[in-house]
């Protein structure tokens, strides 16, 4: 596209790749800089090698061979010995787009007490209801005060929403209010929203830090190892399918259907699946599925309910969705971010497997659906995505008094990096079923994977490759 900027590629020895993020002086050169003054903040005093060094950096790929290449690096995350801004010239803000996440308030609460606690800033604004908050709301001072028990309840004290990203009056708000350093807390559309601010706001040859912090429980977002509020999620989730499994559980031939959150990625329905162990089959997107004839879900369930006289099927929403627009009409609706509206999958299939066992198999069944929808994320984070949420934050802080800019922050195998927005949204993350994680999947419930022997053998022909290779995914979860 034109007038967009590069990525900063650094090549080194032996296939060593740095995918660096941009800096402010790559287009504002000969900026002052001032000493970090952690340097002198005591509660660091005892930590050796506090600061970060600036050749440090992090390998997207650690399962590697005597002949690998280095490969993909990204900047590390972390406290620089120099800054670019001087604390009282910051002024900076913070907006939370898209949908709700847990740990949403504790992302803006370390946002804050970061600024505030480590380099001594004071003027933090919150933009009200997202982007479109940039130029028609008001905003909020946000003071460590204020935002003092903000994490121990769900959704954003700030507010959200969807649609409404008008980039140049965005830019101009920026510009207008004096702020020189931007947090955008948000999923894949919020951080495609705040690469376009990066790239007006460096048009524009402002000195203004742009800085995004992946948020989405359907952790669709590439690259990083997780998106905060995922493991809330994901345990919240076992609350439905425990009742699930009861109500099932309690009748002759009990069904009991869960359907999850998931647009495009069945995560969640993985990862809930497997901690739960009472699930029997896990519908996701990246696995199509059929209902009738050999293989199908109807012919699985007839087994398991003659084995178990019970069974628990977890759904995640953007499952099956071929299959419902062969029987519904498809409206192809869309949100006001452009998000595709699903057809409820959960309801659909409940219909369907009544249907089949009364008019087909002649045989009574009980089937209770349990949709626990928005209670899986307007929750606070758990334990771990807290201190994961801290972390995002106080990276995001230390790469914005850098100078760093046009980044997300988020671990890559375990480090906090500075990942360029390029990167971050050219895909969607997806459950790779080709994965030894939805291999597990399937060994745990032993529902059958859809797929027809023939096309087993097709594939493997076409892609057969040394049993050493390394697997695909990119993510270290994946591929344990
Ligand atoms: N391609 C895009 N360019 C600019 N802004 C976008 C883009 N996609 C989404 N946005 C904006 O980002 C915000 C959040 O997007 P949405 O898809 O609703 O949620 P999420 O960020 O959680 O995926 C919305 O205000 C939307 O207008
Ligand atoms: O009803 P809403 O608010 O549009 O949210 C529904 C969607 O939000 C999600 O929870 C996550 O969406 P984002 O993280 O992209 O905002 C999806 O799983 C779900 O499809
Ligand atoms: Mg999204």
């Amino acid at each position: 596209m034109a007038g967009v900027s590069q990525m900063k590629i650094v090549n080194g020895a032996a296939g060593y790749v740095l995918e660096d993020v941009p800096h402010l002086t790559d287009y504002i050169p000969h900026l002052p800089t001032y000493p970090n003054q952690l340097q002198d903040n005591p509660a660091y005093a005892g930590v050796k090698q506090y600061f970060v060094n600036v050749d440090d950096t992090v390998a997207q790929k650690i399962v590697v061979h005597n002949s690998s290449p280095r490969g993909t690096h990204f900047r590390r995350a972390g406290p620089r010995q120099k800054v670019y801004f001087k604390s009282d010239d910051v002024r900076a803000c913070i907006v939370t787009c898209g949908g709700l996440c847990p740990g949403l308030n504790t992302v803006i609460r370390e946002i804050v007490c970061g600024l505030y606690h480590m380099y001594g800033v004071t003027k933090v604004l919150g933009i009200d209801g997202g982007y479109r908050g940039f130029y028609a709301k008001n905003t909020i001072n946000l003071t460590p005060k204020v935002v003092d028990d903000i994490h121990k309840r769900g959704g954003t004290i700030l507010g959200t929403s969807r649609g409404g990203h008008d980039t140049s009056k965005i830019v101009d708000s920026i510009q207008d209010r004096g702020i020189n350093q931007v947090y955008i807390i948000g999923g894949d559309g919020t951080q495609k929203g705040a690469a376009v601010i990066y790239e007006e706001i460096r048009r524009r040859g402002l000195n203004v830090a742009v800085a995004g912090i992946p948020k989405t429980i359907d952790n669709d977002i590439p690259v990083i190892d997780r998106s905060f509020g995922f493991d809330t999620a994901v345990e919240e989730a076992q609350r439905a399918i425990n009742a699930a499994h009861v109500e099932a559980g309690s009748f002759e031939n009990g069904i009991g259907i869960v359907k999850l959150m998931g647009r495009h990625s069945g995560f969640i329905a993985m990862y809930a699946t497997l901690a739960s162990r009472d699930v029997d089959c896990c519908l996701i997107p990246e696995s199509p599925f059929y209902l009738e004839g050999k293989g199908g879900l109807f012919e699985f369930i007839k087994r398991r309910l003659k084995e178990n006289g019970h069974m628990v099927i977890v759904v995640a929403e953007g499952a099956g969705q071929d299959l419902l627009a062969k029987y519904l009409q498809s409206m192809n609706q869309q949100d006001a971010s452009g998000n595709s509206l699903l057809q409820d999958v959960g309801l659909w299939i409940s219909h369907k497997i009544n249907d089949h066992f009364a008019r087909v198999q002649k045989m009574a069944i009980t089937l209770k659906y349990i949709d626990p929808t928005y209670m899986i994320r307007a929750v606070p984070g758990n334990a771990s995505d807290n201190v994961y949420c801290s972390l995002l934050a106080q990276s995001a802080v230390h790469g914005a008094m850098a100078g760093y800019t046009g980044f997300t922050v988020g671990p890559v195998n375990g480090r906090h990096s500075y990942i360029p927005f390029e990167r971050i949204n050219e895909r969607q993350n997806q459950v790779v079923i080709t994965d030894r994680m939805w291999a597990r999947l399937l060994s745990s419930t032993n529902q059958p994977s859809f797929i027809s022997p023939r096309v087993v053998a097709e594939s493997k022909k076409k892609q057969y490759k040394p049993p050493t290779q390394l697997l695909d995914g990119d993510r270290c979860e994946n591929n344990h």
